[in-house]
């Protein structure tokens, strides 16, 4: 199942009002010319940063086409931007998505990107962001087999605590024939891998 969508709508002023004496807590002065309308265009920057939990991405997956193509379909190096759930400092990267389509049932590749960025846009943790990817596709097309790996920069591992800059976290969720049968597997992770023709 994929998780039940937050009900609780944004409050655009209470974030503002957060932002205003959160600035005062850190012994800032929110009067002073610069920050006087930060608090407000930090609501409206975190209004989008945290859109995707007022949405179900699932539902990009609602349309489907009928295609005969019963092989893998991988979409690479999705950019995708997140904020861990621990101290809300950004992580971002890359996603790889593939399926296996049970019975020619494909949906549009953008809406592949589109859900990466729905589950992103939330405070998250990575792992629990690449599971919500691959269980959306298996509930939703019935995918015989799901792929995603993800590689991720964390800004709370870089800019602050234990400081290093450039490490990457990468983590997978194999669902069905991606994680049962080895060959499939095997390919999945080639072309995860494979080197850009560009
Ligand atoms: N598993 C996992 N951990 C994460 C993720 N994002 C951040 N973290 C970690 O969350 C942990 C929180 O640890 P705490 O000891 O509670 O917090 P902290 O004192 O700020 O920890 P340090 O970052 O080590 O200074 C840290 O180890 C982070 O690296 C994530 O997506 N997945
Ligand atoms: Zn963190």
């Amino acid at each position: 199942m994929t998780e039940a969508t937050p009900q609780r709508q944004y409050d655009e002023a209470a974030a503002a009002a957060a932002v205003e004496a959160f600035l005062r807590a850190i012994g800032e002065d929110p009067t002073r010319d610069g920050l006087q309308e930060t608090p407000a265009r930090v609501a409206r920057a975190w209004r989008e940063i945290t859109g995707g939990l007022h949405t179900d991405p699932a539902k990009h997956l609602e349309r489907t086409f009928e295609i005969d193509h019963n092989e893998m379909v991988l979409v690479r190096d999705i950019p995708f931007y997140s904020v861990c759930e621990h101290h809300l400092l950004p992580f971002f990267g890359q996603a790889h998505v593939a399926y296996i389509p049970a019975g020619g049932r494909v949906t549009g590749l953008s809406k592949l990107a589109r859900v990466v960025e729905g589950y992103a846009r939330r405070p998250q943790v990575q792992e629990r962001l690449t599971s919500q990817i691959a269980d959306a596709l298996v509930e939703s097309l019935g995918a015989k087999g799901v792929g995603v790996v993800l590689s991720g920069e964390h800004m709370c591992m870089t800019m602050r605590g234990v400081s290093k800059p450039g490490s990457q976290t990468i983590t997978s969720a194999l669902r069905g024939a991606m994680r049962t049968n080895d060959a499939t597997r095997a390919e999945f992770m080639s072309l995860v891998l494979a080197p850009n023709n560009r």
